[in-house]
């Protein structure tokens, strides 16, 4: 049994030096990063100034350690885990910050606190959130862990920033509104409960007083007549657990050196010749105090185990799922690197294709070859002027043909836009690209270079069909023009009326015939020109020219195209970080739960 408690106690305490090593602190939940140091049991010392928190502290340790002075000592949270040890052993106390470093003498565990408080926070006497471990081990403790914080304050004193009362303020709440937290609330008893200043928070944050521990100190100081029992059973503030009186070393005592175990044996003998409490004798004291915050400690650990085995599972499981969205950290060789990134154009290429495969592209029924059938239209209702028949054959035959220009063209570069907005859909459906902004601009801008000189190729060849019907005019074709035999008239008529309007008529429907039969012609060879110089080529060859400018880089410039977004490693960087807690917190719990069974 006594196995199990401190195997419980010391087990939280594993997992909180975890969270200080591994960055949670609680309280960023701006960084949305899943805290475990929040969820832990713990329990934390508040009181006002002078309220006599430190000697409270000492008292349950046994040992003089806390900075002193005037003005605001504490400006970190101290976690002060208690572990008792074997009678006769020496007391001991370490630091998280200085591994392998045993201190005997207390006076340097003083001296280390108040240095490692300035390492954090300079000398500006600002408070920082981040905690400072201590551990103490000795015969004369119970398995406890306390967590200090600085002293509610009215005032900041010279040195110390305006600010320096509100930020306290909130950290403390920050720390007691946590439902895990058992607030250990001091008042002294030579002030009136109604203005204590703990109190008044722990009513704030816990109403009930369910999870807040009242703790009256320097009842001697009580005037003469007066006597805190009201106080002490309850009827002033109720609270669900029981107050406790302690009597610490006043400040001669302290000045006299007067050891620690002599003021508990001080503080005993008080209660048990007390005349006011005599009766509550058994109930009274910090030794009873620190029995009692332990056990109830060690229940509540026990009571919350199986649900913080679930959270820490169930954080787990996310944490995983994040950094499999985040992507895996890149190797650093060349090697590695040049894989990486031809695999990420293969992703992306495999997408294009896709796309195109898909048969998502309307390329039967787009606008190129409504151009077309519109212009054709167009040809045939044209009206050809009238000049000498071969040459104005030729003439209308060409100027009709260059309608056919502008929609070929047209067809290209339609096609060419939706090969574009394909390379789009596709750049930003290529998920694993999205961490390596550099690349995906890189491949990209490698695309769209690519369907630049399909598209060029692709105008060349179309027109030139254009131009391949021009020039097959030949005389034959003249020749088998059906002709027409001049009835009659007036052959001395000018040029003007030489012929008549029948004549130009056949002329005009000989143009749109042979206009006709070109359009129909073109009709089919222009997507076929199109799909093959684009179409075909994206799909053959969208990436060949990036490939080989990428076979031909350096490591270093193999690194600068697999640039990540800052914001994107950072929170891997996290993540990994919360994922390796989270994952030692699980090691640590399933050790403790196999000791258990065994
Ligand atoms: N007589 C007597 N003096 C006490 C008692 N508790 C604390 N004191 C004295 O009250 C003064 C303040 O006590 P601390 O323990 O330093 O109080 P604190 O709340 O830690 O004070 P700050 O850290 O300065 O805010 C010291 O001189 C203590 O000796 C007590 O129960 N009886």
């Amino acid at each position: 049994m006594t196995a199990t408690m401190e195997s419980l106690i010391g087990l939280v305490n594993r997992i909180q030096r975890a969270c200080t090593v591994l960055g949670d602190y609680g309280g960023d939940a701006a960084a949305s990063l899943p805290t475990l140091w929040e969820a832990l049991p713990s329990v934390v010392v508040v009181g006002g100034q002078s309220s006599g928190k430190s000697s409270v502290l000492e008292s349950i340790v046994g040992r003089d350690f806390l900075p002193r002075g005037s003005g605001i000592v504490t400006r970190r949270p101290l976690v002060l885990q208690l572990h008792k040890t074997e009678p006769g052993q020496q007391d001991y106390a370490e630091f998280l910050h200085l591994p392998r470093k045993k201190f005997t003498d207390f006076a340097l565990v003083r001296d280390e606190i108040q240095a490692e408080t300035d390492r954090v926070t300079g000398k500006t006497k600002q408070i920082s959130p981040v905690p400072i471990h201590l551990s103490i081990s000795s015969p004369n403790v119970v398995n406890l862990t306390l967590t200090d914080l600085p002293g509610l304050t009215k005032v900041a004193v010279e040195g110390q920033p305006e600010s320096i009362v509100i930020d306290i303020e909130n950290m403390v709440r920050s720390y007691v509104e946590k439902p895990n937290c058992i607030i250990l609330a001091i008042t002294p008893a030579n002030q009136d409960i109604a203005t204590s200043d703990s109190i008044k928070l722990a009513r704030d944050v816990d109403p009930t007083g369910e999870r807040t521990f009242g703790v009256l100190t320097k009842l001697d100081l009580m005037d003469k007549g007066t006597n805190a029992i009201e106080v002490l059973e309850g009827r002033s503030y109720r609270l669900q657990h029981p107050w406790v009186g302690i009597v610490n070393r006043s400040q001669a005592d302290i000045n006299r050196n007067v050891d620690m175990i002599a003021a508990r044996r001080k503080e005993r003998e008080f209660f048990a010749t007390s005349p006011d409490y005599g009766h509550l004798a058994s109930k009274m004291g910090s030794e009873y105090l620190a029995k009692l915050l332990s056990n109830h400690l060690e229940s509540i650990i026990r009571a919350q185990l199986p649900g913080i085995t679930s959270l820490i599972n169930k954080t787990i499981d996310e944490l995983e799922r994040e950094l499999d969205h985040l992507g895996r950290p890149v190797g650093v060789d060349a090697g590695a690197q040049l894989y990486t990134i031809l695999e990420l154009c293969r992703a992306f290429d495999r997408i294009f294709k896709e796309h195109l495969d898909g048969g998502k592209l309307p390329f039967d029924r787009h606008l190129s070859l409504q151009n077309v059938r519109k212009v054709v239209s167009e040809a045939d209702g044209y009206q050809p002027h009238l000049i000498a028949p071969e040459q104005g054959y030729r003439r209308l035959i060409d100027s009709s043909l260059n309608y056919f220009r502008g929609p070929a063209e047209a067809s290209v570069d339609a096609v060419h836009f939706l090969l574009k907005e394909l390379v789009r859909r596709s750049i930003s459906e290529t998920r694993e690209l999205k961490r390596f902004p550099t690349l995906q601009a890189e491949i990209a801008a490698a695309a769209n270079e690519a369907l630049e000189r399909f598209r060029e190729d692709s105008n060349r060849t179309t027109l030139r069909l254009v131009d391949m019907e021009s020039s097959y005019l030949t005389a034959d074709f003249f020749r088998r023009l059906p002709q027409e035999k001049e009835k009659g008239g007036n052959p001395v008529a000018t040029a003007g009326d030489r012929y008549s309007e029948g004549h130009y008529r056949r002329i005009g429907s000989n143009v749109s015939s042979y206009i006709g039969m070109v359009s129909g012609t073109l009709r089919n060879t222009i997507p076929k020109s199109v799909v093959h110089c684009q179409v075909r080529e994206a799909k053959q060859a969208l990436l060949d020219h990036f490939y080989v400018q990428v076979g031909q880089k350096e490591g270093k410039e193999l690194a600068e195209l697999l640039d990540e977004d800052p914001a994107l490693m950072e929170r891997r960087q996290q993540c990994t970080r919360r994922l390796e807690l989270y994952k030692s917190a699980r090691d640590e719990i399933d050790s403790v739960s196999w000791v258990r069974e065994v």
